[in-house]
């Protein structure tokens, strides 16, 4: 379909290419300096059973499956929760009507769940806005408003059929219409619990305003904070995509108590592949929770041109979303990543007393430092603020130096 086609020099991933090239003695000690130990191992890959490979392969689809464990404790028995995240390309393109779009999309979407059910699954997070093209590039607004739906919409009521069949959690990430307030758009992720209940949402707190994002056009920041939600297996927060390149947003689901905290993203290459590896990372490890970082893959064409105020010629897509799904763990080591260019599921088996063992180890929650930065930040917003500079008296002194 040309809507999603990938460019063949498109590599396939950094892990397969470090794979094929490097002798199999070094290539381990390259992941270790790259992705970190756990429990001083390299993240052990889990096998795919017969059954959910099959199923991967008939509807193309990767499954990648991965295990991060803790130390044994005395008094507390491990925690395993099973996580799953997805990334997907569009299913039709973006021409095609808005209700054939979403069910194209859901068509799949539905396929890589049962697969995560069969995997075993408890807590499942689907890509930003996963039931649409990421059409905010256009700044048109019809279309692609009428892929917004309420929370308890048919996206959502999709979600709740997938989480009671499974008895699983799942982050639904879409774009929301509030009836309630002025049936404004939001950029939302909704949680559903394992019983099929909606336990609440949360909204994406940070709103990009570079290159092609104008997703300001449509919506603006969630004023719903840091919420986490307490589920039967495990304290989730979500930080949505932009949101990642914001530490204090990181921290502050950290400090509301999150054991795994989901980044479902929308991004591409030319603006953030470099520091896709490393943002979720740092936030694993310098706040003790898992991340789960998705992001959509291929490139969607919109009919018509736009151009964003930053010089580039009128063009018709974003660029190549390049998937890259994967895990950051606390202990400062990471699962294997999903392809860039092809639809996935990535599974990760972690030991949630982790979390508690890090902080233990590295006490940043003890050395934090709030009370400092609360008071910094209470005089930085201040509009008379004056920055402490303390200059070198000498400056001026010296007439090359003006
Ligand atoms: N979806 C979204 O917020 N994208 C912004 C680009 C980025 O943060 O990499």
């Amino acid at each position: 379909m040309d809507s999603i086609k990938v460019p063949p020099q498109k590599i396939e991933s950094v892990e397969k290419v470090l794979e094929k090239y490097i002798p199999e003695d070094e290539l381990k000690e390259v992941k270790r300096i790259l992705y970190g130990l756990n429990r001083g191992q390299i993240v052990e890959s889990l096998p795919i059973p017969e059954n959910v490979s099959k199923l991967a392969q008939a509807s193309n689809f990767e499954v990648v499956s991965s295990k991060i464990t803790a130390e044994p404790e005395q008094l507390r028995k491990p925690r395993i929760v099973k996580i799953g995240i997805i990334q997907n390309a569009i299913g039709a393109p973006t021409t095609d009507p808005v209700h054939d779009q979403y069910m194209a999309i859901q068509n799949k979407i539905e396929k890589m769940i049962d697969a995560a059910g069969a995997l075993g699954v408890n807590v499942l997070c689907l890509q930003e806005t996963w039931h649409m093209p990421f059409a905010f590039c256009t700044r048109e607004r019809y279309p692609w408003v009428e892929f917004a739906q309420p929370v308890d919409g048919e996206a959502t009521q999709f979600i709740q059929r997938m989480a009671r069949k499974y008895n699983m959690v799942i982050v639904s990430p879409m774009l929301e219409r509030d009836l309630v307030h002025g049936s404004t758009i939001h950029n939302t992720a909704v949680v559903v619990g394992n019983n099929g209940n909606i336990i609440g949402k949360s909204r994406k707190n940070h709103i990009p305003r570079t290159g092609d994002f104008n997703e300001s056009t449509y919506y603006m920041e969630s004023t719903l904070g840091h919420p986490v939600f307490e589920t039967v297996y495990g304290k989730i927060g979500i930080n949505i995509c932009y949101g990642r390149h914001h530490n204090l947003n990181w921290l502050a689901y950290g400090l509301n108590g999150s054991e795994i905290v989901f980044n479902p993203s929308a991004t591409v290459g030319e603006l953030s592949e470099p520091m896709w590896g490393v943002e979720a990372r740092n936030a694993a490890m310098t706040n003790n929770y898992f991340v789960g970082s998705i992001n959509r893959v291929g490139t969607e064409h919109f009919p018509n041109e736009f151009t964003s105020g930053n010089g580039k010629p009128a063009h018709k897509d974003f660029g190549h979303f390049y998937g890259s799904s994967y895990f950051s763990s606390p202990d400062n080591c990471r699962s294997p990543g999903l392809s860039r260019v092809s639809d996935g599921l990535n599974v990760c088996e972690v030991d949630l007393n982790l979390c508690q063992q890090v902080k233990d180890k590295w006490n940043f929650q003890m050395t934090g430092r709030y009370e400092l930065y609360a008071q910094f930040l209470t005089k930085y917003v201040d509009p008379n603020y004056q920055p402490q500079i303390i200059k070198d008296p000498s400056i001026n002194q010296h007439s090359n130096q003006k």
